[in-house]
């Protein structure tokens, strides 16, 4: 099962047939009024946004996120550019509302506060950025001690998410982390005081030598002291990874599939326990501290992805179009620096969607959700047949029915609570029968 956030979006960036990047100038296009209101309907007019800092100070063992440890990070020029693509592309989308933004990484709170403002600023000068916009930003404990908290929250950041992993130093220096658990605990007892009821933590589970009786009792601990936001993430051996060659050669050792998802599943219920509620494949909150940010990921709404390798969804109507983009940006941080002071922007590729592959998108991030894809969210993407049309009489759906892993009722479509640990070999009849549907109506009305 697919139990990592970040790597979503590149999973599902579609193949098919590469553009040029988007060469638009942002131009405003005249909108009547019965488009606006139709585009306004289908939450054209809001997108969430999504800023990629590509530095750390040093490589974990185990992450092959799209981050580089330069021995100086020329701070200035990075948010030039990340304020020049950000007007770029908000100009491009046309969108006149932000309903969030997330500064994730990398390590993003090696920034100084002043950048954070900054861009911030830049793109609530292009469109509408309101006061209780959820704003996130990741932070790694070593990077941030209260004062430093203290100042990203006077910049606007309104939500923290610390990327903790683990409370067992030794786990933590397999992990090649720069901190020890002491340290992650006093960021986040700093974190709660200065975002209570914001401060979401990152831990993983699957970790070499971890037991499910052993991870049982850190995840007890962390409880014990987090906030009402909790993202759980199965260690993923990435090739290429120093974790990776270890492992293979045999210096360490990973828990089996069975003990993983042992520990997956105690997790669940330890949480469900301490009042979390599980509302996506890897996410739980409580007192209903959902990350806005990610749920606009999985109810397939638009997003615009600014910086190094960030990637995006949204209809570059600056440049008269009208279907959905899947977009991402250049990876390197100097070439695409090189990119943006020559265009504005440094969009390595960008390939419009079908809407066969939106349909599909929506209905492989939607069922991530507790409360799955609704009879509404679903006609947000004006499809040519219900729900119930599309899956009512499938064969393969009523057996998953039967066996109590998925519903298909008057609120939509969605995953049981024992469904949703194993949603992965529940998605490959569904998306079949979406596209044998699909080829049928499509033959039908030719
Ligand atoms: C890429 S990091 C960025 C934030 C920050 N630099 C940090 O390390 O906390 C975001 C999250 O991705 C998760 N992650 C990265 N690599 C992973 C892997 N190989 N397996 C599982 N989770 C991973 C970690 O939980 C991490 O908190
Ligand atoms: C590893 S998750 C951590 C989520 C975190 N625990 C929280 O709830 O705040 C990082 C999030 O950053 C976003 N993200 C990460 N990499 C991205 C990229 N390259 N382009 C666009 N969005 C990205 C996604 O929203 C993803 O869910
Ligand atoms: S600090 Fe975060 S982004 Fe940087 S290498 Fe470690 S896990 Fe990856």
């Amino acid at each position: 099962m697919s139990l990592r956030c970040g790597r979503l979006g590149r999973a599902l960036l579609s193949p098919g047939i590469p553009r040029g990047a988007a060469a638009g100038s942002g131009a405003q296009k005249n909108v009547d009024g019965d488009e606006k209101e139709r585009l306004a309907l289908k939450g054209h007019e809001s997108a969430a946004v999504y800023v990629h800092w590509p530095y750390c100070e040093k490589r974990c063992s185990y992450c092959n996120f799209n981050k580089y440890i330069p021995r100086v990070v020329d701070e200035s020029a990075m948010l030039h550019c990340l304020r020049q693509e950000a007007t770029y592309l908000i100009q491009l989308s046309q969108v006149q509302r932000i309903s969030s933004v997330f500064f994730g990484g990398g390590t993003p709170s090696l920034a100084s506060a002043s950048t954070i403002a900054s861009i911030l600023e830049a793109i609530s000068a292009i469109a509408e950025l309101p006061v209780n916009a959820e704003i996130t930003l990741e932070a790694n404990p070593m990077s941030v001690g209260a004062s430093r908290l203290a100042e990203f929250r006077a910049a606007g950041v309104n939500r923290m998410s610390i990327g903790i992993q683990s409370l067992d130093d030794a786990h933590l220096k397999v992990l090649g982390r720069t901190h020890t658990a002491d340290n992650a605990l006093k960021t986040l007892q700093e974190a709660k005081m200065l975002f209570p009821g914001r401060t979401s933590v990152d831990i993983i589970f699957g970790l070499p030598g971890q037991t499910v009786t052993s991870w049982m009792q850190s995840l007890k601990d962390l409880l014990a002291l987090s906030d009402d936001h909790v993202s759980l993430y199965q260690l993923t051996l990435e090739r290429g990874t120093l974790l990776f060659r270890q492992v293979q050669d045999g210096f360490l050792k990973m828990p089996g599939a069975e003990e993983t998802a042992d520990m997956y599943e105690a997790a669940r219920c330890i949480l469900k326990d301490a009042g979390f509620q599980h509302y996506e494949v890897s996410n739980f909150a409580r007192n209903g501290a959902m990350s806005t940010h990610n749920l606009a990921y999985w109810l397939g709404r638009q997003y615009i992805g600014i910086g190094p390798g960030a990637h995006g969804r949204f209809v570059p109507r600056g440049d008269g179009k009208f279907h959905r983009e899947s977009r991402i940006q250049t990876l390197e941080p100097e070439p695409w620096m090189k990119e943006v002071l020559s265009h504005g922007h440094g969009t390595r590729k960008s390939v419009e969607q079908t809407q066969l592959e939106v349909l599909e998108e929506a209905l492989v991030l939607g069922l991530r959700l507790d409360t799955g894809i609704t009879h509404e969210h679903w006609q947000e993407h004006e499809p040519p047949l219900s729900l119930h049309d599309l899956f009512g009489a499938s064969e393969h759906v009523t057996a998953m029915i039967q066996q109590g892993l998925l519903l298909l009722d008057g609120r939509g479509l969605r995953c049981t609570w024992r469904g949703l640990a194993v949603l992965d070999g529940l998605l490959p009849p569904l998306l079949s029968q979406l596209q044998h549907s699909w080829r049928i109506s499509a033959y039908t009305s030719s």
